[in-house]
């Protein structure tokens, strides 16, 4: 095994890694990314876009095409997965139904042959640590599906990994059990200080759980950050429309913190682009406030209104036909004319299709256009 110098805290990377099957498209397309040790980490995207695949890679139950993949500094690509300190919870759970608790979640310790009371406790405690102490005995039939969760978490933790990667975990469960789970998780992660890396396709899960999260599209990290960064500043139009709602219009940038859309500049805080640049905006429905028409900074008409709860849903229409949607905890009168207020904070300036590798370059090449042009 070959070693490289990782920053500290890294615990797995990537390096342009492509995996590819026969003569088909690649399925991830030279993805590369760092993985700190004891954070909690969100592969999220639409089906298909690769997810599942970089847990494999991970686990070892498949190699890279192309690149490489280290863990603790050593590459990894052709190391068996018995040999590698991280487990996996899959989407079905993959429990032992002839098994009973207490076998499925010893079944690991068997295999290394340790010692019956050394088994019994390590069993005990990964029971205690998923609230199932008292259920040693049952069979996996007769338990719940968020109790099959947590035996299959234990079985997974029992053998102390220094990873733990879980595919989808929550997505069998109902609605109510789903948010109890992700407390659970989120708890457990945190006490354990074992990496999570965990998969889903769904954008609040990863929010809320998430001290990192990639956004996946088509084999590739559209973006990378913590789970304000990629809420609050969409890189591009894929994660604006995957992570949320948003209002996304076509502008110009006219300069520096002054953007023009819907024939009007507005005061905005984004720099770095080009003048006269094409761009898209953003402004998620949350940020819009119903005001009088001489005091709003767009002209809509009100379309429909949902009440949410929390908040009435709107959908109004500007002069050019474009839909604006505004959540507010004030309601509107469905066909009147009103005016929608911003703050320039609301604003969020992305260019057409970037990627971060992309974003990044350009920030570093706007240092080089700005002194050019002083
Ligand atoms: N063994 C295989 N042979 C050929 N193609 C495969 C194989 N495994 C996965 N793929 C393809 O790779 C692509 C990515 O699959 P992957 O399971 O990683 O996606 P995912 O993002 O996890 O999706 P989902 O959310 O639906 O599980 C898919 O198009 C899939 O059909």
């Amino acid at each position: 095994m070959s070693a490289i110098a990782t920053p500290e805290g890294t615990i797995i990377s990537f390096d342009q890694v492509i995996k590819q099957y026969d003569d088909e498209e690649p399925v991830l397309k030279g993805v590369s990314f760092e993985i700190e040790r004891g954070k909690f980490y969100t592969l999220l995207g639409p089906s298909g876009c690769g997810k599942t695949t970089i847990l494999r890679l991970i686990a070892g139950f498949a190699e890279p095409t192309k690149g490489s993949i280290y863990l603790n500094g050593q590459i990894i690509n052709h190391i068996p997965a018995n040999e590698r300190q991280v487990n996996t919870v899959f989407q079905d759970y993959a429990l032992f139904p002839h098994l009973n608790v207490f076998e499925n979640v010893a079944f690991g310790l068997r295999i290394k042959k340790l010692k019956k009371d050394v088994i019994t406790h390590k069993v005990q405690e990964a029971l205690r640590f998923v609230n199932l102490v008292g259920y040693e005995q049952r069979a996996i039939n007769e338990m719940s599906g968020g109790q099959r969760q947590r035996v299959a978490i234990a079985r997974a933790i029992v053998n102390e990994p220094q990873v733990l990667l879980l595919d989808e975990p929550l997505s069998a469960l109902d609605l109510k059990l789903r948010t109890e789970m992700q407390y659970i998780l989120r708890e457990m992660q945190q006490r354990l200080g074992i990496t999570f890396i965990f998969v889903t396709h769904d954008q609040e899960e990863a929010l809320a759980m998430s001290d990192w999260i990639f956004v996946m599209n088509g084999g590739r990290i559209e973006q990378s950050g913590t789970p304000n960064d990629i809420y609050d500043e969409p890189i591009n139009r894929f994660v604006a429309d995957f992570i949320g709602e948003s209002n996304i219009v076509p502008g110009v940038m006219i300069e520096d913190y002054l953007v023009e859309f819907n024939g009007h500049r507005f005061e905005c805080v984004d720099a770095g682009l080009r003048r006269n640049e094409a761009v898209e905006i953003v402004i998620r429905p949350e940020d819009l406030e119903i005001a009088a028409l001489e005091q709003g900074k767009l002209r809509v008409r009100v379309d429909s209104q949902l009440f949410r709860g929390v908040h009435y849903e709107i959908s109004c229409y500007d002069e050019s036909g474009h839909e604006w949607l505004v959540h507010s905890t004030r309601k509107a009168e469905v066909g009147s004319e009103i005016g929608l207020y911003f703050d320039p904070e609301a604003i969020h300036v992305m260019r057409f299709g970037e990627t971060e590798e992309e974003f990044d370059k350009r920030l570093e090449a706007y240092g080089e256009v700005e002194s050019h042009e002083e």
